[in-house]
């Protein structure tokens, strides 16, 4: 029995989230989890929260159950040379972007068991939406343990590979779109004269009031949008200005080229 239930090689933007939504929610105890970074910055945050740190990869891989891959897919084959050997025999749950089962099996070597996941960064306050590869050498035992942390931390979607790449652009990237969102209409609204705070705060409440209404009900997102556009009022003035600005098709636009970029890492 291995000393860790879960051990995080990087513990960066996306990996500390995961880390911090699942011991805040309490999916994971500190006492189960390790990491190890080659930056002491990011050691020293993971320390904070109460996990061990550890001085290698290799000892890390040795002394837990299951490893998150968790760093920049330029600096995967790098990290992945380091502890090799150490991750026969392992579960290696990987969460960068774009790299294939088949070639992150290429890297590890035959013995080491896969599961490809693409989080997003609002697993921080336990709101993440998860993919999970359904193209996995997991055992059922190791595929119930990740999905129950992830779903510990937000939603859980199952997906076979070839979807993978389209899941990193909605979904892994749809943060930064959201944020982007958000940022524009507080923006005009400051534009208009409200008052930069009130701005943001209206914003961020309007986006997330607005999802949580079509996740609890069966409204449909073209329905909600109807409920709110009076005949000649002014909704249907902006969503004019958006549509004459391309909105839809920049939004489409930007799922393609995320999803596209995915598919070339
Ligand atoms: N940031 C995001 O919103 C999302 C990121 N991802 C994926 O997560 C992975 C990590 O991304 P971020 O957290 O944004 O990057 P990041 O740069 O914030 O974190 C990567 C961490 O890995 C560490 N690191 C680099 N080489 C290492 C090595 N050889 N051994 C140990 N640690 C090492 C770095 O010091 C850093 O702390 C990427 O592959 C990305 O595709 C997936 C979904 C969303
Ligand atoms: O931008 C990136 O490459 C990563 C993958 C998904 C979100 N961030």
């Amino acid at each position: 029995m291995a000393k860790y239930k879960i051990g995080f090689i990087g513990c960066g933007n996306m990996s500390g989230a995961i880390l911090k939504g699942a011991l805040d929610g309490g999916v994971l105890k500190a006492a189960e989890v390790a990491v190890y970074d080659i930056s002491p910055v990011a050691n020293e945050k993971a320390a904070s929260w109460g996990v061990a740190t550890k001085d290698s990869s290799s000892a890390l891989c040795q002394e837990s159950e299951m490893v998150v891959l968790g760093v920049k897919p330029q600096q995967a084959p790098e990290m992945l040379a380091a502890c090799k050997e150490a991750l026969e025999d392992k579960a290696a749950l990987s969460i960068v972007a774009g790299i294939t089962v088949e070639r992150l099996q290429a890297m590890m070597g035959d013995n080491t068991r896969i599961l490809r996941v693409m989080p997003n960064t609002p697993a921080m306050v336990k709101e993440g939406a998860t993919v999970l590869c359904s193209d996995s050498t997991f055992t059922k035992q190791e595929q119930a343990l990740a999905e129950a942390i992830f779903k510990g931390i937000g939603s859980v979607e199952w997906v076979p590979e070839k979807l993978m790449d389209v899941a990193c652009g909605l979904s892994g990237g749809g943060p930064a779109y959201v944020a982007l969102f958000i940022e524009a209409l507080a923006d005009g609204a400051v534009k208009q004269g409200l008052p930069r705070a009130q701005a943001y705060s209206l914003a961020q409440q309007t986006c997330l009031g607005s999802a949580k209404m079509l996740m609890e009900t069966d409204i449909h997102p073209g329905a909600l949008k109807d409920m709110v556009t009076s005949p000649g009022g002014t909704t249907i003035e902006g969503i004019e200005a958006l549509e004459r600005g391309g909105f839809r098709f920049a939004v489409m636009d930007c799922i393609k080229a995320a999803s596209e970029k995915s598919k070339k890492l």
